[in-house]
């Protein structure tokens, strides 16, 4: 099997090598595509990987028939339509930590050019003017640099600034005052921190909470002659209300990586002498384009070889010690709702699932997403995965709940999965065996031990002599074999069940020929 991937955006030759050295990975690099072009294109390909610039559209999605992975070589995905990417099954991976000294150092390179006025020196320069009386500037000792957001990049800023004897003061609605007490710094409230601060540098991510968070109300709370830095993302800055914000004197400069509307041409805060920019130059270096390249090259390759990706961006990432716990479990869970689903043909309303024994102990997100892509997918195809499992079943109106009990019947482990319809509760309930690999030990209110694999037909009967006698010859006409069997029953002469295990799928009219014996209630054939 080979896959073909999309290189969209300019990513560093090295930092590609992994994609270009794994075999069966066919790369395709076009930068600069249209979106047109890029519609018309993505329909070919597995994986598409991206920087800031390619607009990663719901249309662009819909189009997208075969994309498995979108590898975002950066931090921010806000150039990514996440909800169309979830919807449709399509993670989205990012590489956060690659460039995080490259944009902190940028961040500084602008705080110290901004205090200095070194790029209007040197353009004044550039046009013959020496000019030493219009440049002076002011130290960054002991002026208090302002952080909005105190993120990766934010606390890199912070350390190098302090390095600056700068008087660092942050907000983020993570930092309480016992962190910013730990790393030297003060903690604000946002209004403490736009009042107070003589720099003011954002490092948050653009989301609606901050889009325009520095709007024209936050610049009247500033001090006059505050200097403003943006290295994270046009658009958390109301570029209007700074504009205004210069030309009234309230703010003395501003330095800019990154803008509302990129790339331009043209944009009016470069008229005014107080701004100087960068073409969204953050992560611009050899060494940030290389680690970005390389981490999601080989969250791309290590998806689509089946493996778990390190930096999910629509999926809850799990820190590796839980991981390995729960990892073991996943099999089970899939196999566990992808036979109860069989059991019923009516319209699921409710899925519960207990987790008990070592299970209630261990973070289990990842496990109710796999039970209820294997509950979906009898139903749903392939089209459900990992990524859009707990979306389709909000869309499709099943309510799921997640709940740890002491309840083991004797296991170190239960999974237990129930499901709800208008009329009936069906439940199946699993175990991880140590050694052994996953069992079903329970369906319904029956005790059973049968591996969750191969062909399983589960037949309800009546608890009476002959019934497995004439079930068997049945079978027997149509050739089929018996591996395993198993029966359990309540009481004596009520209701039972047989589990089999057949070595081939069973057709609907051999279930039906089954059905017709008059002892039987229920069959179900379930291919696992
Ligand atoms: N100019 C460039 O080339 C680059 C820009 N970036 C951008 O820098 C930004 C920060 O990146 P990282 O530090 O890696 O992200 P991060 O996720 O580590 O940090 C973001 C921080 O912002 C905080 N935050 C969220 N909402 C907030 C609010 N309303 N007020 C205050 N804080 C808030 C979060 O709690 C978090 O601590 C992102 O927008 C990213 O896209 C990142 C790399 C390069
Ligand atoms: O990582 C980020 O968020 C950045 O803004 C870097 O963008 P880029 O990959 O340089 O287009």
């Amino acid at each position: 099997m080979s896959f073909n991937i999309l290189i969209a955006d300019p990513l560093s030759e090295e930092g590609l090598q992994p994609l270009q050295d794994a075999e069966n990975m066919n790369l395709v690099i076009e930068t600069n595509l249209s979106p047109e072009e890029l519609e018309s294109k993505i329909g070919d390909f597995d994986g598409l990987l991206v920087r800031s610039q390619t607009q990663v559209t719901r249309n662009i999605i819909q189009k997208a028939k075969n994309l498995k992975i979108i590898g975002r070589a950066g931090v921010g995905v806000d150039n990514i339509d996440l909800d169309a990417a979830t919807e449709n099954g399509i993670i989205v991976v990012n590489a956060p930590n690659g460039n995080t000294n490259s944009a902190a150092e940028h961040t500084m390179a602008m705080i110290m050019s901004l205090s200095r006025k070194i790029p209007q020196a040197y353009y004044a320069l550039k046009n013959h003017q020496w000019d030493r009386k219009k440049y002076v500037g002011v130290e960054l000792k002991n002026k208090t640099l302002g952080i909005v957001g105190l993120g990766r990049i934010g606390t890199e800023v912070a350390s190098r600034a302090k390095g600056q004897r700068m008087d660092v003061m942050a907000y983020d609605p993570f930092l309480t005052e016992e962190k910013a007490d730990k790393m030297g710094i003060r903690y604000g409230s946002i209004e403490d921190v736009l009042k107070e601060a003589d720099f003011i540098t954002v490092h948050t991510p653009l989301l609606k909470e901050t889009k325009h968070l520095i709007n024209a109300e936050a610049f009247q709370q500033m001090k006059p002659g505050v200097q403003i830095v943006n290295c994270a993302r046009g658009g958390i800055i109301d570029e209007e209300a700074l504009y205004n914000a210069i030309v009234d004197k309230k703010v003395a400069g501003a330095a800019l990586d990154v803008f509302e509307e990129e790339p331009f041409h043209d944009n009016k805060l470069l008229e005014l002498p107080e701004v100087f920019a960068t073409p969204h130059l953050g992560a611009s270096t050899i060494e940030a384009q290389e680690n970005v390249a390389i981490d999601v090259c080989q969250d791309v390759i290590g998806f689509l070889m089946g493996d778990l990706v390190r930096n999910p961006v629509n999926l809850p990432s799990v820190p590796n010690e839980i991981m390995s716990k729960i990892e073991p479990y996943f099999n089970l869970a899939e196999k566990l709702g992808s036979f109860l689903i069989h059991l019923t043909d009516e319209v699921v309303e409710e899925v519960n699932i207990y987790y008990a024994g070592d299970l209630s102990e261990v973070e289990v997100a990842p496990l109710t997403r796999n039970t209820v892509k294997g509950l979906l997918t009898r139903h749903l195809g392939d089209h459900v995965n990992d990524v859009n499992a707990l979306y389709l079943a909000k869309r499709k109106g099943i309510n799921i709940n997640e709940n740890k009990t002491s309840r083991t019947r004797g296991f170190t482990n239960l999974l237990t999965v129930e499901v709800k319809t208008a009329t009936e509760t069906r439940s199946v309930a699993g175990t991880l065996l140590n050694g052994l690999g996953p069992r079903i030990v329970k369906v319904d209110k029956y005790s059973v031990d049968v591996t969750p694999e191969d062909h399983i037909v589960v037949i309800y009967h009546q608890d009476q002599p002959g019934v497995i006698g004439r079930m068997g010859s049945i079978l027997a006409q149509h050739h089929i074999n018996i591996a395993t069997m198993q029966v359990d029953r309540v009481d004596i002469g009520g209701e039972a069940i047989m589990m089999l295990k057949v070595d081939r799928h069973m057709e609907q009219k051999e279930l039906d020929e089954l059905k017709s014996l008059e002892e039987i209630h229920e069959v179900t054939a379930i291919d696992l």
